[in-house]
């Protein structure tokens, strides 16, 4: 089901949180919303559930607009931090819960609920743990569930703030490509909240950059990263560093430079400030010759430059790329 925001604004007394949306989400796609705190998403996102009213603009969800429906039946699935998984029931019955709420014509039977509910643990594998209780669950176990629980009514969109936001650095990536493959398996169209620009690239077929309530970017992740549309992107989607060159300069990215022990025509002398092994990397931090501004250099941990490299040392670099 495509998703079709038009013209959206929404203001909350003097602050405009968004100005003038528009967006078109394809069907089976999966969109990140990336962008700085306050810069809206969680508004957007909202306005797409039902939960919030937009002052001006449309959604439709597959050329049907949907403006004036009510949230429950818009038929969407929602994983938000804050709508944390009920306390006081299982695992099981948190993610029959959906189904259970349906009116009485179209509610399955007790059977038919179980086997369904079995079949949605059994998806984010952790049908074993059908009868705990949330509080017996680690983060990303409950992430899970709540997953699980917001796919049980069977929507066809699938709407996530911040999904991995509090769970630490190692279970957020295995849930980020668990989310993907998942995702491919049963064709649904996903939106994500995020300001992690590495969540972002990891999952999203699509990214929309977002800043200050309006768009900056839309792109696919390789799209918005090797071509930002603005400065923002450009300095949003990575770590970048600037070199002063007399009245001008230029900017690039950690990976994207040459070093040498030697010095060589072209490059910029250096003195070596730090060295951090990051695994497959190496990032160096470099003080180059008449600007205060340090830069960062990433080369793979192996390269000639770095053998028996200390700080304090000279190093020669060289942009290879500029924006
Ligand atoms: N109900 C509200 N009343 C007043 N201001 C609000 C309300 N909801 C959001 N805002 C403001 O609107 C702006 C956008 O909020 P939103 O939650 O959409 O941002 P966000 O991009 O999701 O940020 P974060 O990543 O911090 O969640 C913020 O400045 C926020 O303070």
């Amino acid at each position: 089901m495509s998703i079709e925001i038009r013209n959206v604004s929404k203001r909350f007394g003097a602050f405009q949180a968004l100005n003038d949306i528009n967006l078109d989400i394809h069907s089976g796609e999966l969109v990140a919303l990336l962008g700085p705190s306050g810069c809206g998403k969680t508004t957007l996102l909202r306005i797409i559930a039902g939960l919030e009213t937009p002052d001006a603009g449309s959604i439709a969800f597959h050329g049907e607009d949907v403006s004036g429906h009510d949230v429950r039946d818009r038929n969407v699935g929602f994983v938000f931090q804050h709508y944390a998984l009920f306390r006081h029931m299982t695992v099981f019955d948190n993610v029959a819960f959906g189904l259970r709420m349906k009116p009485k014509r179209e509610r399955p039977s007790e059977p038919v609920i179980a086997e369904k509910v079995h079949e949605l643990l059994a998806m984010v594998q952790l049908d074993w743990l059908a009868d705990r209780y949330p509080e017996q669950l680690s983060g990303g176990q409950r992430q899970r569930i709540a997953l699980a629980r917001a796919l049980a009514v069977a929507p066809k969109i699938l709407l996530l703030d911040e999904p991995f936001g509090a769970l630490d650095a190692k279970v957020r990536k295995e849930l980020r490509r668990w989310l993907a493959r998942l995702h491919e398996e049963i064709n649904l169209t996903s939106v994500f909240v995020t300001h992690d620009q590495e969540e972002a690239m990891e999952v999203a077929d699509r990214i929309v950059v977002m800043n200050k309530g309006v768009i900056e970017q839309i792109g696919a992740p390789g799209e918005v990263y090797e071509h930002p549309a603005s400065d923002f992107v450009y300095h949003f989607l990575g770590d970048s560093n600037r070199l002063q060159l007399g009245d001008g300069q230029i900017l690039f990215r950690p990976h994207e430079v040459s070093l040498s022990r030697e010095a060589v025509s072209e490059y910029h002398g250096a003195e070596v400030r730090d060295i951090r092994p990051l695994g497959a990397v190496t990032r160096v931090t470099l003080k180059v010759d008449g600007q205060d501004e340090l830069v960062e250099a990433e080369v793979v941990k192996d390269h000639d430059s770095l053998v028996g490299l200390a700080r304090g040392e000279r190093l020669f670099i060289k942009p290879k790329a500029s924006a």
